[in-house]
């Protein structure tokens, strides 16, 4: 199992750093693991589960790089996964796309510069919720114990509970 998770969400004079950090290192993880697990080249196969965003399927308005950094993890990580060797190498790619979840990068992006207090900002939190690290920990298993879901793309809020995106696609209950 790899899991990319690294990530962080600088704005302003730092958003090199976000590219660096939450597309660069996801890309490098995960040729690192096609690299070494792949039964193409003596590897025993597996799961790669790169943690993307909500903010890697809808806009939003106060962070457009960490949102550009995410749209890249989802779609990398699909285009990885449709590769017809896929089927040979044993590996399956999937994404984690958490909501809000309370961590300290949250904690520490809602203090941050034009978003501390902003109103528009306090809203989309009201209308989407915040995750607890434990719900997203039960989706990101879920992702894990399916071991047909290759290229799924997994969605946490704790608004709408934990769905795939895009697929018709039932969570079973662990
Ligand atoms: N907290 C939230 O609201 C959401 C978080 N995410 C994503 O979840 C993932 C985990 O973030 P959180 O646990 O929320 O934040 P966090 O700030 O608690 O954890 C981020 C981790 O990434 C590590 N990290 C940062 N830069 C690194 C680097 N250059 N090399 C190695 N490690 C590095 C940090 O040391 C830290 O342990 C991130 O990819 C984040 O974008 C996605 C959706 C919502
Ligand atoms: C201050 C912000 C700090 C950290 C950002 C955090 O890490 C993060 O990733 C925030 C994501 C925010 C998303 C905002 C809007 C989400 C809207 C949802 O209702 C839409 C969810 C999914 C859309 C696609 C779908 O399948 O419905």
């Amino acid at each position: 199992i790899v899991v990319n998770n690294a990530g962080v969400n600088l704005e302003n004079e730092s958003w090199r750093t976000t590219i660096m950090v939450n597309v660069i290192g996801v890309i490098e993880g995960t040729k690192l693991a096609e690299k070494y697990m792949s039964k193409t080249s003596g590897g025993r196969g597996g799961v790669v589960v790169n943690v993307a965003s909500t903010a890697g399927l809808t806009p939003v308005f106060f962070m457009p790089v960490y949102v550009a950094s995410k749209y890249s993890v989802v779609g990398f990580t699909r285009s990885v996964a449709m590769n017809p060797d896929v089927g040979r190498s044993g590996l399956r790619f999937v994404c984690l796309c958490p909501g809000f979840t309370d961590t300290s990068l949250l904690s520490s992006g809602l203090k941050s510069e034009g978003i501390s207090g902003n109103k528009l900002v306090e809203e989309l939190l009201t209308s989407t919720g915040i995750n607890t690290v434990e719900f997203v920990v039960e989706g990101f298993m879920q992702l894990l114990l399916t071991d047909d879901n290759n290229g799924g793309v997994m969605v946490v809020t704790k608004q709408r509970g934990i769905r795939y995106h895009g697929r018709q696609r039932k969570v079973n209950k662990l």
